[in-house]
């Protein structure tokens, strides 16, 4: 399958420590892959240097055969950041038409589109209300929407369920599934949640700023004898000490 995403010796550095060190992933078009690693070991920094938003110390990005940074990638990339970046004095609908309004689109599908990510992520009867009174759920079920709106060929989500409630996290990955089953997306997500890294076709493991391990999860319970993710998690650590 062709390569949607080709990390080559990437490495990244914030004055003298080290924070990704020579990464190599291949991600191919019509996956959903999942980086999963304790807290601090590289995994938003790498999604941010995909993005673009932070440049590597060594190493490359290729996405979609371009080299990133590249301006005009981002019309092919829906990212959904860590921390919500929303206009809290604009209305849920004024911030997806801004973002939206940053992309080339015809206003018919402009709207169309609004419509879709809005039902997507259930805010359609809230669209009205300024973001300041939005819940902290409120505001990342918009900044999906937000990421989805320009209907990107890849999505980049940090983290996307936190703070969601279960019943629309699990609305929210049938959704995703389709996305990559009928529209052939590409997506990565960043998770603690194990179950959600059960969904994923393939994960890659992030410590220290290295990949321990990648595969589906299917090959990483082998390769660890372990009955679930949690287990190849904790003995992938319990390895690399
Ligand atoms: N701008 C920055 N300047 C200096 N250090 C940074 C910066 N951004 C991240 N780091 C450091 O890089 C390391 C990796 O952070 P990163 O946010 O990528 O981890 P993470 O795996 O996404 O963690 P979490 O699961 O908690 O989100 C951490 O030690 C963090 O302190």
């Amino acid at each position: 399958m062709k390569n949607s995403i080709s990390i080559n010796n990437l490495s990244k550095a914030y004055g003298k420590a080290g924070v990704l060190k020579e990464v190599d992933l291949q991600i191919a078009a019509g996956e959903i892959f999942g980086l999963i690693g304790p807290s601090g070991s590289g995994k938003t920094t790498l999604v941010k240097m995909i993005v673009g938003i932070e440049s590597a110390t060594n190493g490359t990005v290729e996405v979609l055969g371009k080299q990133v940074p590249n301006l005009k990638l981002l019309e092919n990339i829906g990212y959904m950041a860590q921390e919500d970046a929303l206009y809290p004095e604009l209305t849920g609908k004024e911030n997806l038409s801004f973002f939206a309004s940053l992309y080339k689109m015809k206003k018919a599908d402009l709207k169309d589109r609004i419509a879709y990510a809005a039902d997507l992520v259930e805010l359609t009867d809230e669209l009205g209300k300024k973001v300041v009174a939005y819940s902290g759920g409120m505001k990342r079920r918009l900044s999906l929407a937000i990421a989805l709106v320009h209907d990107p060929q890849i999505l980049i989500l940090d983290e996307p369920t936190v703070g969601i409630d279960p019943e629309l996290r699990i609305s929210i990955w049938r959704e995703l599934m389709t996305l990559k089953k009928e529209q052939g997306k590409t997506i990565i997500v960043t998770t603690h949640v194990m179950d959600e890294a059960e969904k994923c076709d393939r994960i890659a493991m992030v410590r220290e700023g290295g990949i321990l391990a990648a595969g589906t999860p299917a090959e990483l319970k082998t390769t660890y004898g372990a009955a679930d993710l949690e287990e190849v998690f904790l003995q992938a650590g319990r390895d690399a000490r």
